[in-house]
């Protein structure tokens, strides 16, 4: 659904990337500086880089061989920046009427009830956005670019000014766009958390260069990244669905690699969930354990051992058809005699187990 390539040489940054992505939602994730906005500045037109090739949804919207640029305001992108950027002088209503006749000719019948029902503005039609809450701002600011009807979403950095409480509330919102939507979205961030629960597709990005790109859970279950992510952040992604919330305040997750309990979530059962283990958290035993108080222990086999800084390395494990990362200080990995093949099992304390969400 994307295709972008764009090379451009500022005065001290270079950028020189190309990213593809046929998925729902891709995430554009690095550090700041990385060149993230200036790609999303050159889709939405207000960035023209030396040489580029920008494909969003089908249409080509800049191709600078063959003198192609589509005008700013024919791309018929919806840009959804840190900012809500709202007219202060409207009401939220206000807000979202004027992009629904401005954005395109022809008026979808029920579509305004729709987005303020998917977005749960009814509370606040009658607000003007000074009195609105960073998050509800947001979410007035979404449902402007979906009313306008764009070809594609573009999130840069949409939840980065917003604590973490509103953080938590607009989330779901995202959620359900992705699910009720065809819309392809791309959203740009630094939190791994939010890429997490709402990427589908990742590219990596850094000094102006695309470090790795793929599946989501192909990108982070990838041993080469730990050095990327660095210690804490490292750790896979699993798939899998709720199958029953027990009386004790524990969750029950079917995942590939046996069941993930966790701490109670509200997720419904039956309902699909991703869930990230991160390495620092996962323990590696060469025989079963027994009398640990972990609720999680999965049996796997070692695929490989990637050394990770001066002290450890990061071990891929196998488990089911999912891959699981640990952390392995060297000490350990010499008194265990872990090697590529051998089978262990792994023990993740119930609460490592962090963002489950509907994906
Ligand atoms: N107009 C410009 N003139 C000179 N350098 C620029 C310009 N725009 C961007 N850069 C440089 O290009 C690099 C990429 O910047 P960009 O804003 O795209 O990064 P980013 O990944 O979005 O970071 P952040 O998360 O901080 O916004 C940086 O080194 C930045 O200083």
């Amino acid at each position: 659904m994307f295709d972008l390539r764009v090379r451009h040489q500022f005065n001290a940054a270079s950028l020189d990337v190309h990213v593809r992505s046929d998925a729902r939602v891709l995430a554009l994730f690095g550090p700041s500086g990385a060149g993230k906005t200036s790609l999303i500045k050159a889709l939405e037109g207000s960035f023209a880089p030396e040489f580029a090739v920008l494909k969003a949804a089908g249409k080509t919207l800049l191709d600078t061989t063959q003198s192609i640029r589509v005008p700013t305001h024919r791309r018929r992108l919806g840009v959804i920046y840190q900012d809500a950027r709202l007219f202060p002088h409207m009401t939220v209503d206000g807000n979202l009427r004027y992009a629904e006749q401005f954005g395109r000719a022809k008026k979808l019948n029920g579509a305004f009830e729709e987005v303020v029902d998917l977005l749960g503005l009814e509370r606040v039609l009658h607000q003007r956005p000074a009195t609105l809450s960073g998050g509800e701002a947001q979410r007035v600011a979404i449902g402007r670019a979906i009313l306008s009807q764009p070809r594609a979403l573009l999130l840069d950095e949409p939840l980065a000014g917003i604590d973490q409480a509103r953080r938590e509330e607009i989330i779901p919102y995202l959620l359900r766009l992705k699910r009720e939507l065809s819309l392809p979205m791309i959203l740009v961030s630094h939190d791994l958390n939010d890429v997490v629960r709402l990427a589908d597709d990742v590219a990596l990005i850094d000094e102006g260069r695309v470090v790795k790109q793929g599946a989501l859970a192909d990108v982070l279950a990838n041993p080469e990244l730990s050095q990327f992510f660095g210690p804490s952040q490292t750790g896979a992604v699993i798939n899998g669905h709720v199958v029953a919330h027990h009386p004790d305040g524990i969750t029950e997750i079917a995942t590939s690699a046996g069941s993930a309990m966790l701490a109670q979530i509200e997720t419904k059962v039956g309902a699909d969930v991703r869930i990230r283990v991160l390495a620092k958290d996962v323990m590696i035993s060469r025989e079963k354990p027994i009398g640990l108080s972990a609720l999680n222990i999965w049996h796997g086999s070692i695929v490989s051992i990637t050394p990770a800084g001066a002290r450890g390395v990061v071990v891929d494990l196998k488990c089911g058809s999912d891959h699981i990362l640990a952390f392995v200080t060297n000490r350990s990995l010499q008194a265990l005699a872990l090697e590529v093949g051998a089978a262990c099992w792994l023990v993740v304390k119930s609460l490592s187990l962090t963002d489950p969400q509907i994906s």
